[in-house]
Order: C-alpha cells, then sequence, then structure tokens
C-alpha cells in the first residue's frame, strides 16, 4: 500500500484528471496533450518524443545564432559572453528529462533569480510580502525609474529589478539573503550551486541604476535595512550559474503546485503560491514583452539578462532555454523564438 501526503495525494487527483489513461506516468517519453475543438474538449493522444523536440529546436535555431540580438553589455562580466550559443532542457512531473545543444554550460541566471526570491519571501513572509510590492505588469524597462516617483516607492511587481530589490529587502530582515537562496537553488536542482564572484563584482561597480532605485525606495521610506547591504545580497542572487537542466529541474515546484521536485512529502511553496507565481510569470516575467510574449507563447515565463528563460507547462513540465543574444526589451531573442516552436510543436501552452 502507497501512502501519500495530502500534497502528493491532490497533485495526483490533478494529474489523473487531464491524464484519465495515466499514459503521462506509464510512458517513459510520451505525454498526452489537451487538445480543444470548437465544440468541446477532447483528449488526444500524442507521442511526444521530447528529446527528439529539443534536438530539433537546436537544428533549426542554430544557424540564426550570433545573427541578430546583443549581450547584455551594461554588466562588463556579460558582455565576453560568446553569443554562438544555445540550449535548452526540460524535465516532466514524473522526472523525465530531456536536454540540447549547450544544456550543460552554466551561465549567469541574472533575473530568474527574482523568481526564486519571490518564492523564498512567500514562502517566509506569506501575504505580509505583499504590504511594499505591486502585482500589475510594469510595461517599462525592467531597470525603470518611472513609476516609483508616482506609485510611491512601491514597485509594480516582483520581478522588475524595483520589485526584487524590494523582496530582497524583505529576506534580509527575515534570513541570511545569499546562504538562503543557494540552499533554496541546491535543494531544488538537487545538487550544489554557486555564485560567479566576479559577475556580482561587476554588477556592483556597474550598478548605478540598481543603487539608485534601491536609494529611491529607501526615500520613500520602503526599505528597511541598509541599502548597500539589500544589493549586495541582490547583486549575488544575479550573479548565480547554472545550467539549462539545472534550471528545469529547480522550477520544478511551479508545475507540481508547489511539491518540492525531488523530496516527497516537502512543499517548496504551498499550491495557491504557486498559482500565484506562475500568473506573475505570466503577466510580468519577461518586463515590458509580457503581452508579447503571453500572446506568441502563452505559458508563465521568467527571463533574465544572462539569456535564459525559464517556462512553466501547469501539470506537465517545466523548460529551461539558453541564448545569451537578447532582444530591446532584454529577452533572449532565440530563446523566444524557442519557446515558440516548443509551443506550435507540442500544443503544451496553458491556452
Ligand atoms: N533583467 C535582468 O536580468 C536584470 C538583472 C541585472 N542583474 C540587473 O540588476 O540589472
Amino acid at each position: 500500500m502507497v501512502t501519500r501526503s495530502p500534497s502528493q495525494a491532490r497533485f495526483l487527483t490533478k494529474i489523473q484528471r487531464n491524464y484519465p489513461d495515466n499514459v503521462l506516468r506509464n510512458a517513459s517519453d510520451s505525454a498526452v496533450a489537451l487538445c480543444s475543438t470548437s465544440a468541446n474538449l477532447v483528449y488526444a493522444r500524442h507521442s511526444m518524443n521530447f528529446q527528439l523536440i529539443l534536438e530539433e529546436i537546436v537544428a533549426t535555431l542554430r544557424p540564426q545564432l550570433g545573427q541578430e540580438g546583443a549581450v547584455a553589455n551594461y554588466i562588463p562580466a556579460l558582455a565576453r559572453v560568446s553569443t554562438n550559443q544555445f540550449g535548452i532542457a526540460l524535465r516532466t512531473v514524473d522526472g523525465h528529462e530531456a536536454a540540447a545543444g549547450d544544456a550543460f554550460t552554466p551561465f549567469s541566471i541574472q533575473s530568474i533569480s527574482k523568481l526564486f526570491a519571490l518564492s523564498i519571501g512567500m514562502r517566509l513572509m506569506g501575504e505580509e510580502l505583499w504590504d511594499r510590492i505591486g502585482r500589475e505588469p510594469s510595461g517599462n524597462p525592467f531597470n525603470s525609474l518611472v513609476q516609483l516617483e508616482n506609485e510611491q516607492g512601491v514597485p509594480r511587481n516582483p520581478f522588475i529589478n524595483a520589485g526584487a530589490i524590494a523582496v530582497t529587502d524583505r529576506l534580509v530582515s527575515h534570513c541570511e539573503g545569499k546562504i538562503e537562496m543557494l540552499a533554496q537553488l541546491s535543494s531544488v536542482c538537487n545538487e550544489a550551486v554557486h555564485y560567479n564572484p566576479e559577475v556580482a563584482a561587476s554588477e556592483a561597480a556597474t550598478g548605478y541604476r540598481n543603487v539608485a532605485l534601491a536609494n529611491f525606495m529607501k526615500s520613500f521610506g520602503k526599505i528597511d535595512n541598509d541599502v548597500a547591504t539589500v544589493l549586495d545580497v541582490y547583486f549575488h542572487h544575479c550573479a548565480i550559474e547554472m545550467n539549462c537542466l539545472q534550471l528545469a529541474r529547480a522550477a520544478g515546484y511551479l508545475c507540481r503546485d508547489g511539491a518540492h521536485p525531488y523530496l516527497a512529502d516537502r512543499q517548496v511553496v504551498t499550491e495557491r503560491q504557486a498559482r500565484r507565481i506562475n500568473s506573475l510569470m505570466l503577466t510580468c516575467g519577461t518586463y515590458d514583452a509580457a503581452g508579447e510574449f503571453a500572446f506568441l507563447i502563452g505559458l508563465p515565463c521568467k527571463s533574465g539578462v544572462g539569456g535564459g528563460i525559464v517556462a512553466v507547462v501547469p501539470d506537465k513540465l517545466t523548460l529551461c532555454v539558453w541564448s545569451p543574444a537578447l532582444d530591446s526589451t532584454g529577452n533572449s531573442l532565440l530563446g523566444r523564438k524557442a519557446l515558440e516552436l516548443f509551443v506550435a510543436r507540442t500544443g503544451l501552452s496553458v491556452f
């Protein structure tokens, strides 16, 4: 007799509802896609070989490497990264994995860390976290100052720089921010992860806008701790290095209702919190391109200027794609194209 925790049982019921014949749980690299017709909803079985799909995406996009976009050169340590790289990896709810291209090359996770900082903040503080941080898309670049003045130092959402600095301030009040982040990430991706000290130092040396954002919020009484301390933690979070597969694993709790990707009986966040994080990723996770991402891809996504994008297919899988050349909104150009191809090829989208 298998014993299951309430969260595991809830999760299993949900999966069985979505997949009546349990194909996803039983077949190694197959999945079931929920298809709709104009008349009614039907469950259609597609045999999906995810490894093959990822390899096809790499083959399609590799010829476009280095043609368009630019690396984030406002952080000197990132300006040296070769644009000639592309990786993609995924992990399904039942732990099957696929990886292609440069999926094992470590890169700077940058703003993808905002996703994990938010998760830690929600776990530690619950609703209280929202006293000083909004939940609306900003419609402005990720490092913009303009809205803060009108909105009395309350950032629009936790995924722009001002919002993540505000989250980091709350973390500094509740825990050892740097240590907690590494502990959390190492736990959810099942191996040790590290900061790149050179990238952290490079950010600190040139992070004038972040210094301005933090001081501006402090002037409104919205930052409790010493600004330099908060920014030191924030810069270190951005400077964590991981590869595509590690990130696909680490974000796994977001496609399994908050349940830890590796540890039975352990929630990373609650089911409701996981749903809310996914909602914020969809509406705010790619800055002022969030509308375009929702329109073209329709998945909760979180990007970073290192060129990584994490995407969630709720109840099914988490995906990470990486290519360093960015578009004008700071999102990976080929990363976005890869996600478009993945959704077109698999039909896996929340819509
Ligand atoms: N969008 C990003 O990835 C921005 C993160 C970067 N470290 C910054 O603070 O500007």
